[in-house]
Formats: structure tokens, sequence, C-alpha cells
């Protein structure tokens, strides 16, 4: 394993007024690492994740990354252009929604395409072969590579919004809900597609989710939230299968009821 880690975050708090949003989290993830962050509906998920990936400035704490030229920095401390550099190469980020990740406009094959133009690829042929490759990885007929993204399923659109991040090799992906709202087997084969690519590319990620079963294929450590504030941090399996505070507990045992 690597000497430094990837992500390392500090007592991280945000606040909507008087409202805890996240409350003192702080952990360091590895290269290769996948953290799964778990917690009923309100438990501060998503706002720890936009924190994270720098879409909300914290009320206080530190994110730092390990960008290539000046190891660990904060990454709010980076200037603009950096920041959106980092996230359109570097980072990448699968939204639940994933119209949100995508371009509805541009076709299929442009929306992978882009990514690789971001990171200075110019050669038309050989952005238009990457993106063929990349949608054939993530089970799109590149025969579908000129279609507009509007005439996709749900389950294609989300595989689009994966090629889309991934095609850049990122090192660093962040995911909210990505199986969440899809019915329960386009669920199941978009989590198998997810767990090859994560171990095949070596990624770490940051996944958020509320679906146990998710955290378990993905995760290889979980933080269990609640209230803002991490209540439970360890091994995935250890978690869930022996929680030792109340509310994960709790959490696990509403999962096994009938
Ligand atoms: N824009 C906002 N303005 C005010 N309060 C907010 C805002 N966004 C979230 N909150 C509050 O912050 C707390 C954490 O919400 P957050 O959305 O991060 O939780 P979550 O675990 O992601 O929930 P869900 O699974 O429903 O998305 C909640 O009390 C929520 O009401």
């Amino acid at each position: 394993m690597s000497q430094a880690p990837l992500l390392r975050v500090s007592n991280l708090t945000h606040m909507y007024g008087n409202r805890v949003g996240c409350r003192d989290v702080s952990f360091e993830l590895w290269p290769g690492e996948v953290i799964g962050i778990v917690g009923e509906s309100g438990s501060g998920k998503s706002t720890l994740l936009s924190c994270l990936s720098t879409r909300q400035q914290p009320s206080a704490g530190l994110v730092e990354y390990d960008t290539a030229d000046q190891g660990l920095t904060d990454v709010y401390a980076l200037s603009e252009p950096r920041r959106r550099m980092l996230m359109r190469t570097d980072w990448g980020i699968v939204h639940q929604n994933p119209r949100d990740g995508l371009r509805m406009g541009v076709s299929a094959g442009a929306n992978v395409g882009e990514r690789l133009m971001a990171v200075g690829a110019r050669h038309y042929g050989r952005i238009r072969e990457q993106a063929g490759q990349w949608l054939d990885k993530v089970e799109i007929d590149p025969t579908r590579m000129d279609d507009q993204p509007a005439t996709f399923s749900g389950g294609m659109l989300q595989r689009l919004q994966i090629a889309r991040n991934l095609v850049t090799h990122p090192r660093l992906v962040f995911m909210d809900e990505p199986t969440g709202g899809l019915d329960v087997s386009v669920q199941a084969r978009l989590l198998d597609l997810l767990r090859r690519l994560v171990t095949d590319l070596g990624l770490s990620a940051i996944v958020v989710t509320h679906d146990l079963a998710v955290a378990r294929l993905l995760a290889h450590r979980l933080m269990v939230m609640r209230q803002g504030e991490v209540v439970e941090h360890g091994l995935t399996d250890q978690v869930l299968d022996d929680p030792h505070h109340p509310y994960t507990q709790l959490l696990v045992s509403s999962v096994l009821q009938p």
C-alpha cells in the first residue's frame, strides 16, 4: 500500500444555519479502497459527499487530496481552475440521477468523448474508438454511439454516466446512491458491473447508499451516519455482521426483517 492516503478528512462539519448537515467527520481513504457511507434519510450522507467533492464548502474542517505535484493539499485552497481540472480528470462523480451527470443535449459518444478531450485528446478517430470501447465495457451497444441519451432506459443512462466518469481513469470516484431509483433486476446488473470496474481499474471510491446490500458488495470499509455524525466505522463485514452501536444494530436488523 502507498505511503500516503489519497484523501484525508479532518473534523469536517457543515451546518445549514442551526441545523447540522454533518459534524466532526474524520477519516482517511487509501488508494484502491472503497468506503461506503450508510445511514437513514437525513443522516448527512449527501452533505458529507458534497463537502468532500467540493460541491459545497464546509463550515469547518479540512479535506486534503493527494495531488500529483504537491502531495496532500487542502482541496478548498486550490485555485478554481485547478479544482475544476481535478474534477474533470482525477475525480469522477456518479450522481443518483444520471441526468445530473450527463449532458442530455449531446450524443452518448460525445458524453464519453468530451471527458477525453478535457485531458487533451484531440484525434477524432481515436476519441470515437475509445468512446465505443467504453460503451461496450458498460454493456451499451456501441452502435448506439450517435443516439441521444434521452432515448436510453434508466439503467443505460446510469451505465453511460459511469462510462463518462471512468474513461479518464480517475483515481477517486464519488458515487451518490448509484443504484437508486432503478428496478431491482437492473440494480443487480449495475452493481455487478460497478464491482467489476472498481476492481479491474483499482479505483478508490466513496459510495453513499442507504442500501446495505450495495454497501456490502462494493465497500471495503463502512461509515455509519446518524444525525450528521459517524457513529460506527470499520470493515464492512465486521460492521454488518457484528454491529456495535445500537443504531447500526437497528439498521442491520431492520433489513433482516421479512
Ligand atoms: N439545502 C439544505 N438546507 C437546509 N438543510 C439541509 C439542506 N440539505 C440538507 N439539509 C439537512 O441536513 C441534514 C442532512 O441531510 P442530507 O441530505 O445530507 O442527508 P442524507 O443522509 O443524504 O439523506 P437522504 O438519504 O434522504 O438524501 C438533514 O437534517 C437535512 O434536513
